[in-house]
């Protein structure tokens, strides 16, 4: 493994960085102690402008100092060539083609949008669950057209995804495969960007849809949870999606009027018999230590999973910020009488949900020594 000689500086840059999710970024790379903010890009709307002037700022902590007067640009690799490491917090519209381009200009790009999770060559990587699927980064290099030298894509997953499968992910490592796993999610209304749903819409209200996200999350959790294998025994990778025994995923999307932090109730069943007890589960989750954590990537949180013990916990407004939304907090753990086990999990969607995941994701990709630094 690499490790970062302490006082080097790895300059990124983020697309997008206008948005919720590139806000965020700049919010959490001032702290860095590695990155350091080298370019933002965002649509023609934006470029030509300070940040300060192009971003319409709503966190809750001020724009860092350092970020304020760089002048935005479009969204053209020419412009971060400068950059180890490309966050994207682009619309999904567009990222598409534009990732698409930064790949080619052998960029290392760490996305967030949709447009690239089913590729069979991209690794759609949750941190705090499978970074092992980074391992297919030389492959997608080299079946590029050319094949490059250093540019990859990485996508983190859905919001939602991501919120289930970290406590899904502990579960099988302590009990073995999960069968069926049943969710209803009550998401925030920041997970739509700015300005996202219409306050008419959404305030005194539930709106029971939230358009390709119940089949985002049934797909990417197989994605996710599934090996990296070599199928054939040529030396050729693929994801399994999770073909060792098959998983059943039945998603229910609602938003909520809530700002930040989507909370999910999951009913889970295992394939062991008889199943964990409430009691072994809470132990296990709460045990649950992620690669990411053991090698020190220094935006992994301390708990990957907080459980709680009171009975009217997590909640989003009480429960987001809590290690600066790295981690997910899990409460209700509980007998199901229809499958096995249910409980609540809340994650920050706009942190572990998105912008703390690349960084995660960057963090372990340098420390295997796939970006050139
Ligand atoms: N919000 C969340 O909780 C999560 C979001 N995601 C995903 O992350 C991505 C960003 O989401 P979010 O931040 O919420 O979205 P926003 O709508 O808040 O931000 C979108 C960003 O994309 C930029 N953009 C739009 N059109 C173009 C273009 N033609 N060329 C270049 N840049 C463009 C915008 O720039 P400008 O300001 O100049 O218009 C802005 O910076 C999406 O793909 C989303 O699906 C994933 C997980 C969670
Ligand atoms: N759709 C999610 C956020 C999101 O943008 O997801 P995705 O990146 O999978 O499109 C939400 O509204 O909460």
């Amino acid at each position: 493994m690499y490790t970062v000689p302490e006082g080097k500086i790895i300059k990124v840059g983020v697309l997008g960085a206008t948005g919720t999710v590139g806000q965020r970024f700049i919010a959490l790379l001032e702290s860095h102690p590695y990155f350091a903010v080298h370019a933002l890009g965002a649509s023609a709307r934006s470029a030509g402008k300070t940040y300060a002037l192009a971003a319409n700022w709503k966190q809750t902590t001020p724009i860092p100092s350092a970020v304020r007067d760089i002048e935005v640009k479009p969204c053209a690799p020419e412009h971060f060539k400068e950059c180890a490491v490309v966050f994207s917090g682009l619309d999904a519209d567009v990222a598409g083609d534009i990732e698409g381009a930064f790949r080619t200009a052998e960029l290392a790009v760490f996305s967030n949008a949709k447009s690239y999770r089913r590729d069979p060559n991209v690794p759609l990587v949750v941190p705090l669950v499978n970074p092992f699927h980074l391992n297919i980064i030389p492959q997608q290099r080299l079946l590029h057209s050319p094949p490059l030298k250093k540019g990859f894509i990485v996508t983190n997953a859905n919001c939602s995804t991501t919120g289930v499968v970290i406590p899904l992910a502990a579960l099988e490592r302590a009990f073995g495969p999960v069968e069926s796993c049943i969710i209803t999610t009550l998401q925030a209304i920041s997970g739509a960007g700015y300005p996202g749903v219409p306050a008419l819409d959404i305030f005194d209200n539930v709106v029971p849809y939230i358009s390709g996200e119940e089949e985002k999350m049934e797909w990417e959790t197989l994605k996710i949870l599934g090996e990296l294998a070599d199928p054939a025994g040529d030396g050729t990778l693929a994801f399994d999606m999770h073909a060792h025994t098959p998983l059943r995923v039945s998603a229910s999307c609602t938003r909520v009027p809530v700002v930040e932090g989507h909370t999910e109730t999951v009913s889970v069943r295992f394939a062991r018999r008889p199943a964990p007890s409430p009691q072994q589960v809470r132990e296990a989750l709460a045990a649950y230590t992620p690669v990411v954590q053991s090698v020190a990537c220094p935006s992994a949180p301390r708990h990957a999973i907080w459980v709680h013990e009171e009975p009217d916990r997590p909640q989003p407004r009480l429960d987001r910020a809590f290690q600066q939304g790295a981690g997910v907090s899990v409460g209700r753990v509980r007998q199901c009488q229809v499958l096995d086990i249910k409980f609540v999990v809340l994650s920050n969607n706009v942190n572990i949900g998105a912008a703390t995941s690349s960084i995660i994701n960057a963090e372990m990709a340098i420390l295997k020594g796939l970006v050139a630094v």
